[in-house]
């Protein structure tokens, strides 16, 4: 199947979120429509949670089965699970509190698929070993993880993704679903995160990134710098890719790979 890259550019960073929480929404029915469930990938960053919080607020939030949604993260942070820093918390007070309390069709809380934390007892290498472990126990047969409808991924100023950081020895790990990350040049410097061929699994992947800070990392991205340098530049989904930026984010984009919406 091959790739297709898009780049849809929005005026401002509220209307880049509330455009994609309704996209989210809709595709998310839609995949409902003919098959039994559907696997997501969240992200952390400021972009990603702004968009839970914007689906939180959309009128269609509630259309959703949510009880037939299965969530994932494309990375966490190696801190407590009631940490202000951990993805999941951001996501939970974000969104999901919300949907695992809805009266019908309402999010089951087993099928919120966090990272293991430090107060399980166990290490980070352990830690990753037991969430690709989770990953295989929804994947098909003979298969490492579930086949991902969607994941999310929120871009650093340097480029990164989930926690796959330039010139880092993860960034190139294609072994395993999950890796340890010491050291990560943003802090916490301990995480977790998915390899880039389980991202690179995933049916659609959707970069989410606003802000001038973002403007070289994107123009790197898409002007075909390789994914050590600049790991958005391997995020690829099987069917499509689609880069949801605004328009600071959008400074250095080529205008002929500018879409209009589709
Ligand atoms: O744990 C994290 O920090 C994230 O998952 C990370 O990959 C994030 O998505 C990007 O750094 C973008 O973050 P912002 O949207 O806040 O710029």
């Amino acid at each position: 199947m091959p790739t297709e890259r898009r780049v849809l550019v929005y005026q401002d960073r509220d209307q880049l979120t509330t455009s994609v929480a309704k996209r989210f929404l809709s595709r998310t029915r839609e995949l409902l429509e003919s098959q039994e469930t559907v696997h997501v990938v969240l992200t952390g960053g400021t972009v990603g949670t702004g968009t839970l919080a914007a689906v939180a607020a959309s009128k269609d939030r509630d259309r959703v089965d949510w009880s037939r949604v299965h969530l994932w993260w494309g990375d966490e942070r190696w801190v407590a699970r009631d940490d202000a820093d951990r993805n999941e918390l951001q996501a939970r007070e974000a969104l999901l509190e919300i949907l695992l309390v809805l009266p019908e069709r309402g999010l089951v809380a087993e099928h919120v698929h966090g990272y293991p934390a430090p107060e399980d007892g166990i290490d980070l290498d352990a830690a990753a070993v037991r969430y690709a472990d989770e990953l295989r126990r929804f994947a098909r047969p003979g298969e490492d993880h579930p086949r991902f409808d969607i994941t999310f991924l929120g871009v650093g100023p340097d480029g990164h993704v989930a926690s796959l950081f330039p010139e880092r020895a993860e960034v190139s790990v294609t072994d395993t679903s999950v890796v340890p990350v010491r050291n990560s040049p943003k802090p916490p410097s301990e995480r977790l995160s998915l390899t880039r061929p389980a991202i690179n699994s995933s049916v659609r992947v959707w970069l989410v990134l606003a802000g001038a800070d973002k403007a070289s990392a994107l123009g790197l991205a898409l002007a075909g710098a390789s994914y050590n340098e600049v790991p958005a530049a391997g995020a690829k989904g099987r069917k499509r890719t689609v880069f949801f930026v605004d328009q600071d984010a959008a400074a250095e984009v080529p205008d002929s790979l500018i879409l209009p919406e589709y």
